[in-house]
C-alpha cells in the first residue's frame, strides 16, 4: 500500500464516466459511528447521553452482536430508545427530502428513495430487536444495519449495491442520535478530486460539478447510485480503486476515467495539459448536436443502444441516426413468465416507431450469463459466460426464439414504412450452421438477418458466414472477455477487458475487410455496438478500421459525436495504424491520444 502513495504509482479501477481531471484529493472521512463496536451498550452512548442498557442478564448480552455483554433492559428502556431512533430517523428523511425537493432527475429520485429506506419499518423493527438485546440505542441501529446488509450482500448485484445507501443512512441517525452534524462531503475551497471508500447517494446527489472535478471510490460498482448520478453531472468516476486508501488527503492526483486509473502526484505540466485536453473535448461534446460527420465530411453511422421504449423515444428525440443494439434481454429482466405475443408486439413497434424513417437493429433474447431471464429454462452452470446464453438458448426451447421473431415480424408490419422488414440479430452466434438457421428463420419471416461478432470463431473465419447474413455487428465487450479469456464481470481482470487490446482490434479489422468484400460483390456493413465505440479515441480508431457503424448508449453521442467532428478520415486510418501497431493495450490508447491531441 505505501509505494502506492509514491510519486508517478498508478491505482487501477473501474471507469463508470469517462474524463479525465487533475487537482487535489479530498477524502470524505467515514463516520467512526458505524463501527458497531463504538455503538455497543458500555461505550457508544458518548453524546447522547445515557446509557440504553438497564439490568444485567449475561445470556440475552452475549446474543446481542453489537451489544456483548449490556445487560437486558426493562421494557421502559426500549421503548425510549425505540422513540430516540424513530426520531432522529424522522430528521434523516426530512433532510433528505428537503435535498430531494431541491435537486432534479435521478438525483432527486434518489434522494426520495433515501428518505423512504430512512422510514423503513423493517429497519425500525430490526433496531427495536436490538434494544430488547440490551444495545445501546446507537449500537442497535448498526447491529440492524448490518444485519440487512449481510442479507443485501447475500441477494447480490443491484440490491448488494445498495448497502452503501443502508449504511450512509444509519451514520446519518447514529450522528443526530449524538447531536453531531451529518457527516458528509468536505468542504472545496478550490476545485479537487473527491475519493471515498464509497460516496452515499445523499453526498453524491448535491455535488457541484464546477468543484468536483472528478469522483473515485476504492468500492462500489459500475451501477451504484454513485455511478448513476455522477453520470447525470457529467462527473468523470472510477470504482472499485484497489488501494485508494494510501492516497493522503491534499496529495495532487491525476484521473485518468476511461483509463481506469489515478495517478499519485503525476508530472504537473504533461497531467495539467491532458486534463485541459478533456476539459476541451468536454466542452466540445456539450455543444455537439449532430449529425454525426468527420472534419472532412464524411458522415458516420452514429447509432444509439437501447433497452425499451423510454430509451428508444429519448434516443429518437436527440442525435442518434438510428438505433443499433436493442437489448430485448434487458426489457424483460424482471419477468417470471415470456411476454405474450401481444406484449411483444406493443414494445417492439414502440422501438421501431422511435426511428420510423431509418434503422433499428433489433437483438435476439442475450438470455445467461450474467443476464439471466426466469421463462428461459437455463439451469445453474459452473461456467455460465461459456454455458447456454444467447442463441444457444434455443437448444432447450426452439419456440422461445421462433415466438420472438414473429413478434418482431408483426410489430414491423405495424409500424411499415422503413421498418416493414426489421433488422435482427442473434447473439452468440458461433457456428456457420447457427447463422445460416438463424437467417433462414428471420427471411421467412420478411425480417433482414444479422449476426453478432462476438465469438472469436466468427471473426476467424468471418468470410464463411458473410454468405449468410445481411450485416454484422461486433459485440467488443464480449469479444474482448472471449479473445482474452478474462471474464468481463472481474474487476480484477479489467485490464485485460480492455477493448484496447491490439488482438481485439485485429479481429476488428480482419472483419471490416471481409465485409466491404463480401461475396457477390457485395459490401456487408459491419458496425460495432460495444462500450468500445463510447470511447471517443477508440471510436476515431474503429472507423480508421472500417467500421461501417458506432453504436453507443445515448448519454455517450455527444462525446463520440464532438471527437470525430475533430478528425479526418484518413487521421483515422493513421490511429488505427497506431493502435494495432502497439504491444499492449495502454500502449495503444497512450500513443492514439497523444497523436489526437
Ligand atoms: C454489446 C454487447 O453485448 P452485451 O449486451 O453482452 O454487452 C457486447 O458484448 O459488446
Amino acid at each position: 500500500m505505501t509505494q502506492q502513495s509514491k510519486a508517478g504509482a498508478v491505482i487501477r479501477g473501474t471507469g463508470v464516466v469517462a474524463g479525465l481531471a487533475h487537482g487535489p484529493a479530498r477524502w470524505v472521512v467515514r463516520p467512526e459511528a458505524l463501527d458497531p463496536a463504538a455503538g455497543s451498550a458500555g461505550g457508544a452512548s458518548a453524546g447522547a447521553g445515557t446509557a440504553e442498557g438497564g439490568s444485567s442478564d449475561a445470556g440475552s448480552a452475549a446474543e446481542a452482536g453489537g451489544s456483548a455483554g449490556a445487560p437486558a433492559p426493562d421494557e421502559r428502556e426500549v421503548e425510549r430508545g425505540r422513540e430516540r431512533f424513530a426520531a432522529a430517523a424522522a430528521t434523516v428523511a426530512r433532510r433528505l427530502d428537503q435535498r430531494a425537493a431541491l435537486a432534479t432527475g435521478v438525483s432527486a429520485e434518489v434522494l426520495t428513495a433515501n428518505a423512504v429506506l430512512a422510514r423503513d419499518r423493517g429497519w425500525a423493527k430490526e433496531v427495536t430487536k436490538e434494544l430488547k438485546k440490551g444495545a445501546a440505542v446507537e449500537a442497535a441501529a448498526v447491529a440492524a444495519t448490518e444485519s440487512f446488509a449481510a442479507k443485501f450482500a447475500k441477494i447480490g448485484g443491484r440490491q448488494a449495491e445498495r448497502i452503501t445507501d443502508l449504511r450512509d443512512l444509519c451514520a446519518r441517525v447514529v450522528a443526530e442520535l449524538r447531536g453531531l452534524p451529518e457527516p458528509g462531503i468536505p468542504a472545496f475551497d478550490e476545485p479537487g478530486i473527491l475519493l471515498a471508500d464509497d460516496l452515499a447517494p445523499a453526498d453524491t446527489a448535491g455535488l457541484d460539478p464546477a468543484l468536483v472535478l472528478a469522483i473515485v471510490c476504492e468500492h462500489g460498482g459500475p451501477t451504484s447510485h454513485t455511478a448513476i448520478i455522477a453520470r447525470q453531472l457529467g462527473i468523470p468516476c472510477m470504482v472499485a480503486a484497489d488501494g485508494l486508501s494510501a492516497v493522503a488527503d491534499g496529495t495532487r492526483v491525476l484521473v485518468d476515467a476511461a483509463a481506469g486509473t489515478v495517478t499519485v502526484e503525476p508530472e504537473e505540466g504533461p497531467a495539467a495539459a491532458a486534463a485541459e485536453a478533456d476539459r476541451r473535448h468536454r466542452a466540445a461534446a456539450a455543444t455537439w448536436t449532430g449529425p454525426a460527420a468527420l472534419a472532412d465530411g464524411h458522415a458516420v453511422s452514429l447509432l444509439a443502444n437501447v433497452q425499451d421504449g423510454d430509451g428508444a423515444e429519448a434516443a429518437g428525440a436527440g442525435p442518434a441516426a438510428g438505433i443499433g443494439l436493442f437489448r430485448t434481454e434487458l426489457a424483460f429482466l424482471d419477468r417470471a413468465d415470456e411476454p405474450t405475443h401481444a406484449e411483444q408486439v406493443a414494445l417492439y413497434a414502440r422501438v421501431l416507431g422511435a426511428f420510423p424513417d431509418s434503422r433499428v437493429v433489433t437483438r435476439t433474447l442475450d438470455a445467461g450469463s450474467d443476464k439471466p431471464l426466469a421463462f428461459a429454462g437455463m439451469t445453474e452452470e459452473d461456467n455460465p459466460a461459456l454455458g447456454v446464453r444467447g442463441i444457444r438458448v434455443d437448444l432447450l426451447d426452439r419456440g422461445l426464439l421462433d415466438r420472438q421473431l414473429d413478434a418482431l415480424a408483426a410489430a414491423g408490419r405495424q409500424v411499415g414504412g422503413a421498418q416493414s422488414s426489421p433488422w435482427v440479430m442473434a447473439p452468440m452466434v458461433a457456428t456457420v450452421d447457427e447463422a445460416r438457421d438463424f437467417a433462414d428463420r428471420c427471411r421467412s419471416r420478411g425480417l433482414t438477418p444479422g449476426i453478432m461478432v462476438e465469438v472469436p470463431s466468427v471473426a476467424v473465419a468471418v468470410d464463411r458466414f458473410l454468405p449468410h447474413v445481411d450485416f454484422l455487428s461486433v459485440g467488443t465487450n464480449d469479444l474482448t472477455q472471449y479473445v482474452m479469456a478474462a471474464d468481463r464481470m472481474s474487476p480484477d481482470l479489467a485490464a485485460l477487458t480492455d477493448p484496447w487490446q491490439p488482438a481485439v482490434l485485429r479481429l476488428i479489422r480482419t472483419v471490416a475487410d471481409a465485409a466491404r468484400r463480401a461475396p457477390d460483390g457485395r459490401s456487408i456493413p459491419a458496425g460495432v455496438c460495444g462500450e468500445a465505440a463510447a470511447d471517443p479515441d477508440l471510436a476515431c480508431v474503429l472507423l480508421g478500421l472500417g467500421v461501417t457503424s458506432l453504436s453507443v448508449a445515448t448519454a455517450a453521442l455527444p462525446h463520440v459525436g464532438a471527437a470525430l467532428a475533430g478528425v479526418t478520415l484518413e487521421q483515422c486510418r493513421e490511429f488505427a495504424r497506431i493502435a494495432l501497431d502497439s504491444d499492449t493495450a495502454r500502449d495503444a490508447r497512450d500513443a492514439v491520444r497523444a497523436a489526437r491531441g
